[in-house]
């Protein structure tokens, strides 16, 4: 068993450039699937889900390179086979993409469903909804779920609910569906703009992404082309959240700030200095906290993939913050670890009440997600004695390499294997 192994750690100071969004690369490395001749991506980090989708590729033909310089390249020209195996499929939560991607242009899909990390309750039902009123028949079975149609035709869609998958999800099933098709209530997300930008560069013809009201035009073949993904906005929001810790000084370059406002605000809320550029975000911290009250909310509310890193930064506030989760009103599994850890934490509902400055003492703590497993990296950093930190494979889902990019910020932080052998976190161990 892989652990993290962390010790408190002085005021984190440096300037680290943000690793391409994870959750924007695995919509686009499915897109990619749309087109008709060789694409590169530029900017997709290496994490576990990355892996995942090389060797769905290898199953059904999408040819699938990464090179020297880190671009990955995609040769979609022969695909062949549209079954995703359900094993892989429900390794991580965004093989649904392979669907809409892949629906148009071969009829039929059969993928297993969606695993990612686990808040109870992870609905599909307005991505099938998407599916059937663009004519598409869907059948479940115990371990997958089939998708066919024999030819999509537009539609107009009416989202229940606000969801950045289904509505990327649809966008891609209607890129190649014949006749307009029209999102209502669609996601605003930076990953549903970045999605469409991609697809249009490919010779799409989507418009509106990024407001509640996406129209795509069906087009009979898309060309190839190279395309940069987004920075991660969610790993940089957090690095933002480390510098607050023990009071320090991080810049995250090469993001696109707007992205991050409702973070940042926040941060200056609780009484983080924040500094924009045009591609550059710095947090300074004297390490002196304010409590807060914080809801999250589909962007461009708090996003709940900060929810638990901000949850660890407000252990270290003076007086009591409340953190109410609106989007996976379950997904607290961090308070009971941090709660190992001596804070003061306790769950009410859909809302964590941290009562700040409760001494942290080192524990064997577990992962149980990638931002639980952020979160407990930064209680980590603010815990005196060791403290470790199992389920690194939920860490390894979001992060190209977390243990080289904390310490690169000064933080005493070391991977470990059940034999004890720490390593640097250099490229020639990956995590
Ligand atoms: C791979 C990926 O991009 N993952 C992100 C994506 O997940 P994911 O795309 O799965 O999340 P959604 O945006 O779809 O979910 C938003 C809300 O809609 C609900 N819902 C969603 C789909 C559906 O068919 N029915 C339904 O009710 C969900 O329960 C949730 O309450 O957005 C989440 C919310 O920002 C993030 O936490 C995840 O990191
Ligand atoms: C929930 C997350 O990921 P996924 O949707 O891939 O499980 C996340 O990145 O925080």
């Amino acid at each position: 068993m892989k652990y993290i192994q962390v010790q408190k750690s002085g005021p984190l100071h440096g300037t680290v450039s943000i690793q391409g969004s994870k959750n924007s690369s695995l919509a686009l490395l499915a897109a990619c699937c749309l087109a008709d001749a060789v694409v590169t991506l530029e900017g997709i980090p290496d994490i576990y889900d990355f892996r995942v989708i090389r060797q769905i590729g290898k199953d059904i033909g999408l040819h699938l390179d990464r090179l020297p310089s880190g671009d990955v390249v995609l040769d979609p020209r022969f695909l062949h086979s549209t079954i995703i195996d359900p094993g892989k499929a429900s390794s991580y939560r965004a093989s649904y993409y392979f669907v809409g991607a892949l629906l148009a242009k071969f009829g039929k899909v059969t993928v297993g469903f969606p695993g990612g990390d686990d808040f109870v309750s992870r609905p599909i039902d307005q991505h099938i909804k998407a599916f059937r009123l663009l004519g598409a028949e869907v059948t479940f079975h115990k371990d997958y779920y089939v998708v066919e149609a024999r030819a999509l035709r537009g539609a107009d869609i009416y989202f229940d609910t606000i969801t950045s998958g289904a509505t990327i999800n649809a966008m891609l099933a209607a890129v190649r569906a014949q006749g307009k098709t029209r999102l209502f209530n669609a996601a605003l997300d930076p990953e549903v703009v970045d999605t469409a930008n991609f697809l249009n560069q490919l010779g799409a013809k989507i418009s509106g992404a990024g407001t509640e009201q996406i129209r795509v035009e069906g087009v009979p073949f898309l060309g190839g082309g190279c395309y940069t993904v987004i920075p991660d906005r969610l790993i940089a929001g957090s690095l933002l959240m480390a510098a607050g810790i023990n009071g320090g000084s991080i810049t995250v370059n090469n993001v696109i700030p707007e992205h991050m406002s409702s973070c940042t605000a926040k941060l200056q809320e609780i009484g983080l200095e924040i500094e924009v550029t045009d591609q550059s975000v710095t947090a300074h911290s004297t390490g002196r906290l304010r409590a807060t009250r914080v809801r999250t909310g589909m962007y461009p509310g708090f996003a709940t993939d900060l929810q638990q890193p901000l949850t660890a930064l407000l252990t270290q506030a003076q007086g009591k913050s409340i953190v109410t989760e609106r989007v996976y009103p379950q997904r607290f599994n961090h308070l009971q670890q941090l709660k190992r850890l001596g804070a003061n934490v306790e769950l009410r509902k859909e809302s964590a009440f941290i009562k700040g400055g409760a001494p942290l003492r080192g524990s064997w703590v577990h992962a149980t997600d990638v931002r639980a497993g952020t979160c407990l990296l930064l209680a980590g950093l603010a815990t005196e004695g060791i403290t470790r930190i199992s389920g690194v494979e939920h860490i390894e889902r979001g992060y190209d390499n977390a243990i080289q990019l904390f310490r690169s910020l000064g933080a005493k932080v070391s991977l470990h294997s059940e034999a004890d052998n720490a390593y640097d976190g250099s490229r020639s161990q990956p995590l």
